[in-house]
């Protein structure tokens, strides 16, 4: 129990760290919370609640990768190495595809709704 007790904690820590230290993870947490606003003023149904919240969810963990494997690249060097940039701009790339899957997925739930 202690052992998981622990696991969470680190985890927590985890999440505060990476906050704390990225603009990109803090600029979510905005727009979640502006979404969510806009989730309730429009009255969503139980489907749309579930698609928002798995993709703020992923969203959240493919920039909390993206910031692990920003870590792990600067642990191995702090030099130029075309393979230390290679794996920084696919994790970044990771993300902005996720990002505009994330936009477009707003757009279907949000838009029929202002318009209507
Ligand atoms: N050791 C390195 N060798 C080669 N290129 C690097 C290295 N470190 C960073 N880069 C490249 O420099 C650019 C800026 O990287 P940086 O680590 O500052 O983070 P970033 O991409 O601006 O992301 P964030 O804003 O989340 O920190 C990126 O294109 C990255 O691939």
């Amino acid at each position: 129990m202690k052992q998981y007790l622990l696991s969470f904690k680190y985890a927590l820590e985890g999440i505060i760290l990476a906050f704390k230290q990225e603009r990109n993870l803090r600029f979510h947490l905005f727009m979640t919370i502006v979404v969510l606003i806009f989730g309730l003023l429009f009255n969503l149904h139980k489907f749309e609640w579930m698609i928002l919240i798995l993709v703020i969810g992923l969203m959240i963990t493919a920039e909390l990768f993206n910031t692990a494997i920003e870590r792990l690249v600067d642990l191995y060097t702090e030099d130029f190495h075309p393979l230390a940039k290679q794996a920084k701009d696919i994790s970044a790339a990771a993300c902005f595809i996720f990002a505009i899957c994330t936009i477009i997925i707003g757009f279907m739930i949000f838009l029929p709704k202002i318009l209507s």
